[in-house]
């Protein structure tokens, strides 16, 4: 069963910039509740949605304050929590990020190794590719980050 994710987040002076657990440096963080990390959130409703569940606003209520600058790689850890709870397992993940800046790319196995940790996921099975978007649009006029996931997951048995 395969799974999709989306999400994005507004760009914000004095906040650190958090993609894939790995603080990035920028001149701009992303704005949000948790830690806004944008990659994890998108791969969480991947996961979430391969198995029919619902989306991380369920489980992490936006607004919570439990969840106030939340680490997103524990959110991550919930939802494969719940992957192998439904009697599944991960096969895969793939991501893309899309940022006008910074360059993600330099970051690629420090984010692998930290959403592989979370997931219990071999890393080289955790894709992570980024592109700009050409100066289009909102994420071209460097308003913010956006970040769109699959994911693969299949009955533990077999
Ligand atoms: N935020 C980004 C965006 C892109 N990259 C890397 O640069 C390559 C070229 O991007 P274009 O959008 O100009 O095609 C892309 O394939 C990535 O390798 C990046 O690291 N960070
Ligand atoms: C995880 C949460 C918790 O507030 O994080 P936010 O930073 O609000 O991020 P968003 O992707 O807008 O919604 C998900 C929320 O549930």
């Amino acid at each position: 069963m395969i799974g999709f994710g989306y999400d994005v987040h507004r760009f914000k002076e004095g906040r650190p910039l958090i993609l894939g657990g790995v603080e990035i440096p920028h001149t701009h963080g992303l704005d949000g509740h948790s830690d806004a990390d944008v990659l994890c959130h998108a791969i969480a409703d991947a996961v979430l949605g391969s198995l029919g569940l619902p989306d991380i606003g369920h489980y992490f209520p936006p607004g919570d304050p439990q969840c106030l600058n939340i680490c997103s790689l524990k959110i991550l850890e919930k939802a494969a929590a719940l992957c192998r709870e439904q009697g599944y397992k991960l096969v895969n993940i793939d991501s893309t990020l899309v940022a006008e800046a910074p360059k993600v790319l330099p970051h690629r196995e420090a984010m692998k190794e930290n959403i592989g940790r979370a997931l219990r996921l071999d890393p080289a099975r955790v894709g992570i590719k980024a592109t700009t978007n050409e100066t289009m649009g909102f994420v071209g006029r460097r308003e913010g980050i956006a970040a769109m996931a699959v994911a693969q997951v299949e009955p533990t048995g077999l």
